[in-house]
């Protein structure tokens, strides 16, 4: 029997709901978590997991939902952070009945919640929540892809972290390694091209994105994932996996500054957040240079309008620059600098509410 003790854990960190749902039709299993509402609904994508047990689909909701919180403080959003965890094998359970089940659950919230697709859901089932709720953002014919929104918030993100590390943000003078050509590291990869960067290498792991980056541009030059590390850059850019920077990976590493889209690159984020402040390189913070996707999704809640949105995005620049000020000001690491803002922003508006009587 687990000892996990979940009113403990909501206290701890401060979360407003979690909610469990089982829909006996269509095996529909899953769990919605609510951590914040303070600057609006809370927002998440929706995850399909055949998780070990229940308790790690609980902990991982709760986490992720957490770190949405951050995320759209941050990204200086009008939204809570929130999540959901469906529990099931992806290829077995998914249907029309099933999604539209899904939709029912996120309609009863009223607009605590609003979801968009996430590991293993795509636009397509969230074609299917829609039919059954007004609360689901990602459609198809809408904001469309995120992954070239969220390149280009780390492209303006990379040139923030020039910026504040050299004084200079001129992507001509300068060599970069990117980690993964996949939906957001092959978008970046042609940012830092049509800027003339002085030399680009990639790693990758997948034969067929290997290929078609050597075919479109072959002065990106390829190089094994072992040897990613340690190459002699001025930027790391990981677009790959979570936990890449950790204490066998961080010694490794030549450049003075790491930025890119992956989500949870520091394995923990206080020993590695301090294990690259130590070593002088500038950690561009993952939950604020990758948020670009939210901010353009966001949108569909306004009217929907690219140029509004890439505005939004390219404020990212600005964002990281206080927050580089912030982690030198208080001399603490950019990550916990990145939190302190975040929790700023909700702090104020929380004040804000209180002098505010509603009527
Ligand atoms: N897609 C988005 O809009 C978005 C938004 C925010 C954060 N992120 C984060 O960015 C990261 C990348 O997302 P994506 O959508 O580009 O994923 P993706 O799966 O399309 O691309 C990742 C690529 O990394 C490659 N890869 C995996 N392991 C590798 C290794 N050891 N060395 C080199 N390459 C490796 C994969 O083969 C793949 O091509 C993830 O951490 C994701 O959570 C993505």
């Amino acid at each position: 029997m687990s000892d996990f003790k979940h009113f403990d854990y909501m206290a701890k960190h401060r979360y407003e709901q979690v909610v469990y749902f089982y829909d006996k039709t269509t095996g529909l299993k899953g769990i919605t978590c609510i951590h914040n509402t303070t600057l609006g609904p809370a927002l998440g994508g929706t995850r399909l997991w055949n998780y070990e047990s229940e308790e790690e689909a609980v902990l991982d909701c709760l986490r992720l939902s957490r770190g949405m919180t951050y995320k759209a403080a941050a990204a200086g959003l009008n939204l809570g952070g929130g999540k959901t965890v469906l529990i099931g094998e992806a290829d077995k359970v998914k249907s029309e009945a099933y999604f539209r089940a899904l939709g029912r659950y996120v309609q009863s919230l009223n607009g605590r919640y609003i979801t968009a697709e996430d590991v293993n859901t795509s636009t397509k089932d969230m074609d299917f929540v829609s039919m059954e709720t007004d609360y689901v953002v990602g459609l198809e014919g809408k904001s469309g892809n995120p992954s070239p929104m969220t390149a280009l918030g780390a492209f303006h993100g990379i040139r923030a972290s020039l910026q504040h590390k050299f004084g200079d943000e001129d992507i001509k003078k300068y060599t970069f390694a990117v980690q993964g050509a996949g939906q957001t590291g092959y978008y970046l990869i042609k940012h830092l091209v049509e800027k003339k960067a002085k030399k680009i290498y990639f790693s990758e792991i997948n034969e067929k994105h290997i290929k078609r980056l050597q075919k479109e541009n072959p002065e990106v030059e390829f190089v094994k994932p072992e040897d990613f590390y340690k190459l002699d850059v001025d930027v790391l850019v990981p677009c790959a996996l979570g936990g890449s920077l950790n204490s066998k990976t961080i010694p490794q590493i030549k450049a003075k500054i790491v930025a890119g889209t992956a989500n949870n690159v520091l394995l923990d984020e206080d020993i590695h957040g301090d294990m690259l402040k130590d070593k002088g390189i500038l950690y561009a913070p993952d939950f604020v240079i990758n948020a670009g996707g939210l901010i353009n999704v966001y949108h569909e809640l306004l009217t929907y309008n690219v140029g509004r949105a890439t505005r939004d995005i390219e404020k990212i620049y600005d964002r990281l620059i206080d927050i580089f000020d912030i982690a030198e000001r208080e001399n603490i690491n950019t990550h916990l600098a990145a939190k302190v803002f975040a929790k700023n922003r909700i702090e104020t508006i929380n004040h804000l509410h209180d002098n505010y009587i509603k009527r």
